[in-house]
């Protein structure tokens, strides 16, 4: 009996899967698919907490969705698929392509491991597959504007349609579910494919039409929450922008916005592609030079950004929901990775380390880059003198503090007119929350001369 081999990694669904439709076609009707997930100890060892169970809660409901069929096995990919491959006689293997710095080189190993046995690549986590979009002369694009032009210009598929009617092959050996997480507290969304559908359609029509402006008030439910969903493919941005369009007639303006941001996260994925040592390096290579503290006094201030007590409350409040949710509103993580780097002058790397290890969405390119935008030594053309304002930024986007309230308590009965400079308050901030760790207006002066001095340089 054919059978064909579905080597699942960040497209842990059954609806709008190609490879899956391709291992389905390649079985054909008498045939059978061994849906495999390999537990990759150098993925799974260097993924924070709540990561891994994200992945074990969509592998569970994969498990499920495929009534008991899906096989997990531990171990280097380049040893367990081939294994497989012997085992159930698999004539090919399909896989989403990945995109990413270590899992394009693990595929390739384990295509030359694979010797003849077809090893077939259709589709990808994205909206456009990193590196197929390039300017007029086949370089790639540094700018997000040019790149989302093209990419809006060029449209995307559709949806592959579900199929329903695969066999999948019984009785493979599987081991157990990846061990259960001590999160300490923290409480992620819903995992898996059905949870990511459910997530879809309540933004879709609850949240959608107000996203143009509700997307950035941080202390609103105001966005879709669905970039976990997004990083372990339990939703793929195809099916959300085929969805999203349906809408766009009547709600221009917000299916736009959401549109440009699923872009964003397409661009940065064809960034890293095109240049992968970004995920460590500045891609503005003058950036190099830029002057971080470093010591026991940077020690101390990233200890404090960190545990959320800078005595900045959109900042703290920021650091206390990575700790809660492992999530972070975008608008905060511009403004508290803006203070890491700009106000307390630690380099840019520390802190997106930090924030991968702790958020259920960390996602290498998205991250790294979104740092790089923030600290000004990424993609961005002009932005060394962008320093955000903690004060001002959480008084204009959290204006009645309801974001700040409920995650710092100290400050839940602080009057409206002082819940973003506490300090200012007659007596002082409330017991038990801290006095500024640093002067805001003094910091950013030694940020811009930094800055000045690397341009200068
Ligand atoms: C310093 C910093 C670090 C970040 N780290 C990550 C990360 O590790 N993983 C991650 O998925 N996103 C990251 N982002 C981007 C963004 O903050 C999150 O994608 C967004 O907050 C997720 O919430 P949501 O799903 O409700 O977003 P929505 O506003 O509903 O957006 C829909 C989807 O678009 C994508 N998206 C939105 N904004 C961005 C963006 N600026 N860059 C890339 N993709 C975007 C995400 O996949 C998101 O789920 C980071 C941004 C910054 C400034």
């Amino acid at each position: 009996m054919p059978t064909a081999l579905l080597w699942f990694r960040r497209d842990l669904r059954l609806s709008d899967h190609p490879a899956l439709v391709a291992a389905v076609e390649a079985a054909g009707r008498d045939g059978t698919v061994v849906p495999v997930f390999v537990v990759d100890p150098r993925l799974w060892e260097t993924s924070g907490r709540p990561r891994r169970e994200f992945l074990r809660g969509c592998l569970a409901d994969l498990r499920e969705q495929t009534g008991g069929a899906q096989v997990i096995r531990s171990g280097d990919p380049v040893r367990v698929l081939p294994d497989l491959v012997r085992e159930t006689g698999a004539e090919s293997v399909h896989l989403s392509a990945d995109a990413g710095v270590y899992g394009r080189a693990r595929d390739a190993a384990v295509e030359r491991a694979l010797g003849d046995v077809p090893f077939v690549r259709t589709g990808s986590p994205y909206g456009v597959t990193p590196g197929r979009l390039t300017k007029d002369d086949g370089t790639p694009y540094r700018v997000y504007s040019p790149f989302a032009r093209a990419w809006r210009a060029r449209g995307l598929h559709g949806p592959a349609p579900r199929r329903d009617d695969v066999a999948w092959a019984p009785d493979v050996r599987s081991e157990d579910l990846p061990p259960a997480q001590d999160l300490d507290g923290t409480v992620l969304p819903p995992a898996g494919e059905r949870a990511g559908l459910d997530a879809w359609a309540l933004f879709r029509d609850q949240r959608l039409l107000g996203y143009a402006t509700s997307r950035n008030t941080p202390g609103t439910d105001g966005t879709s929450r669905l970039s976990a969903h997004l990083k372990y493919g339990t939703v793929h941005p195809r099916t959300l922008f085929a969805e999203a369009q349906q809408l766009a007639e009547d709600h221009a303006e917000a299916v736009d916005k959401f549109v440009g941001e699923l872009v964003w996260r397409d661009f940065y994925a064809d960034v890293l592609w095109h240049r992968p040592e970004t995920a460590r390096e500045p891609f503005n290579e003058q950036m190099k030079a830029m002057q971080y503290d470093t010591g026991p006094a940077a020690d101390e201030h990233f200890a404090a950004w960190a545990e959320g007590r800078t005595g900045y409350p959109i900042v703290d409040a920021g650091m206390r929901q990575l700790h809660g949710e492992a999530y972070v509103h975008n608008r905060v993580r511009m403004i508290v990775a803006s203070f890491l780097c700009k106000d307390l002058h630690v380099d840019w790397r520390r802190g997106a380390r930090y924030f991968f290890d702790h958020l259920v969405d960390g996602d290498l390119a998205s991250n790294n880059h979104g740092w790089q935008w923030v600290a000004g030594t990424g993609t961005d053309p002009s932005p060394y003198y962008r320093v955000f304002n903690p004060t001002r930024q959480g008084q204009q986007f959290d204006p009645d503090g309801a974001y700040v309230r409920r995650w710092v308590p100290e400050l839940r009965d602080v009057p409206d007119r002082y819940v973003h400079e506490p300090w200012t308050m007659p007596g002082g901030p409330p017991e038990g929350y801290p006095a500024p760790i640093v002067d805001h207006a003094e910091e950013r002066q030694v940020a811009l001369a930094r800055y000045q001095a690397v341009r200068d340089a």
